[in-house]
């Protein structure tokens, strides 16, 4: 078949999908209605799983589980936004790897509000300046973030999902020589998790790593000076129109990272396949055994705990901590409530979603 015919037909089906996905966004808007007359919530990540694993059964084409999540989660960003637009907060800068988180989930449609610090993400939310907040918790090469943590047990809100993103590192530089290149630039973290690419590669050469806050500042400060790289997400190397020169050059292709996206008293209905995240502070009885017997009431019940991280009690003056613990299921199955509620205040409910990781 000749080229012109060829993209004939691609035209044709893209009469019908535009057609079909119109058809998609009326149905959209009377949910929405209904949403809105019974004030219940927009976004049902639980929903959205369901549709996507019937579409990953029902497949038989070219398309893999990852495009059609791709394609899928613009649709339902785009659903989502003429249901009602709600604006979305994010770690930044622009072009960080929190940035690509929230995009891949929110799409490229959504407004966004870049912020500095977890902290501001975590304020924006409880105020109202937006809907939902993107925040990293963990990577797993270089463990957990403390301040996402923190805040989880201080301020109020809930986990509505988490997303999880594989880590790739680019090298990006506008001299195409490396022989030219004098520094480079980027987070103290991604020098060491690229640091057998550096002793290869560049090694000797008198190149000088500087770290600085971000690799997307990384990547703006290499698109100023012709001697300088950056070591950046691809996100921020184009959008700082920095060419790549190496793609993938981190250590491990297993580093990944968590995020969570936050909202103000949000619950999600069961799915089948959940997480649960929990603060314990458990009772101060100095006596042996209080953090066994509470794991032991998990083990007992056959719940598959996923984390336990133990943080200090602030403002004590004894060695006391408190514990981020996660698990599977949901808030609504019986053995967690039985849980629940034989600690009472003891624990803190941060929401039940759907188990990505
Ligand atoms: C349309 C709905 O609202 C949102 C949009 C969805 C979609 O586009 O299919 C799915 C779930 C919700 O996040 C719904 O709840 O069904």
């Amino acid at each position: 078949m000749e080229l012109q015919d060829l993209r004939n037909r691609i035209d044709d089906l893209d009469d019908q999908l535009l057609n079909v996905l119109n058809e998609r966004m009326e149905l959209v808007k009377k949910v929405g209605e209904l949403k809105r007359s019974s004030q219940s919530i927009i976004y049902r990540p639980e929903r959205e799983k369901q549709i996507l694993d019937r579409l990953e059964k029902r497949n038989n084409g070219l398309l893999t589980r990852q495009a059609i999540d791709a394609i899928f989660f613009e649709i339902f960003a785009v659903s989502r936004n003429l249901e009602l637009p709600e604006r979305v907060s994010y770690l930044g800068p622009e072009g960080s790897f929190t940035h690509q988180a929230a995009e891949g989930r929110f799409g490229g449609m959504s407004e966004y509000l870049v912020l500095p610090t977890i902290h501001s993400v975590f304020e924006s939310v409880e105020t109202g300046r937006a809907k939902f907040g993107v925040v990293p918790i963990e990577n797993n090469q270089e463990g957990i973030v403390i301040e996402t943590v923190d805040f989880l047990r201080e301020k109020n809100l809930s986990i509505v999902a988490e997303i999880l993103l594989q880590v790739h590192f680019t090298f990006a530089s506008q001299s195409d020589s490396l022989k030219d290149i004098k520094r480079i630039y980027s987070k103290d973290i991604a020098f060491r998790q690229c640091g057998k690419f550096i002793s290869e590669y560049l090694e000797g050469m008198g190149i000088e790593l500087i770290p600085v806050d971000s690799t997307s500042k990384a990547a703006k400060l290499a698109g100023q000076e012709v001697d300088s790289a950056a070591i950046c997400s691809s996100i921020s190397a184009r959008l700082f129109g920095v060419p790549i020169l190496f793609d993938n050059i981190e250590d491990s292709d297993q580093n990944r990272t968590r995020f969570l996206i936050l909202a103000k008293d949000f619950a999600n209905i069961k799915s089948g396949d959940d997480k649960t995240t929990i603060i314990a502070n458990l009772p101060n009885t100095n006596r042996p055994g209080v953090l066994y017997e509470f794991l032991k009431d998990f083990n007992d019940r056959g719940i598959n705990l996923t984390k336990i991280e133990s943080r200090p009690m602030r403002g004590e003056a004894a060695f006391r901590a408190w514990f981020l613990v996660e698990f599977l299921g949901h808030i609504d199955d019986e053995p967690v409530k039985e849980i629940m509620h034989k600690y009472g205040t003891h624990l803190k409910w941060l929401g039940s979603y759907v188990r990505i990781s």
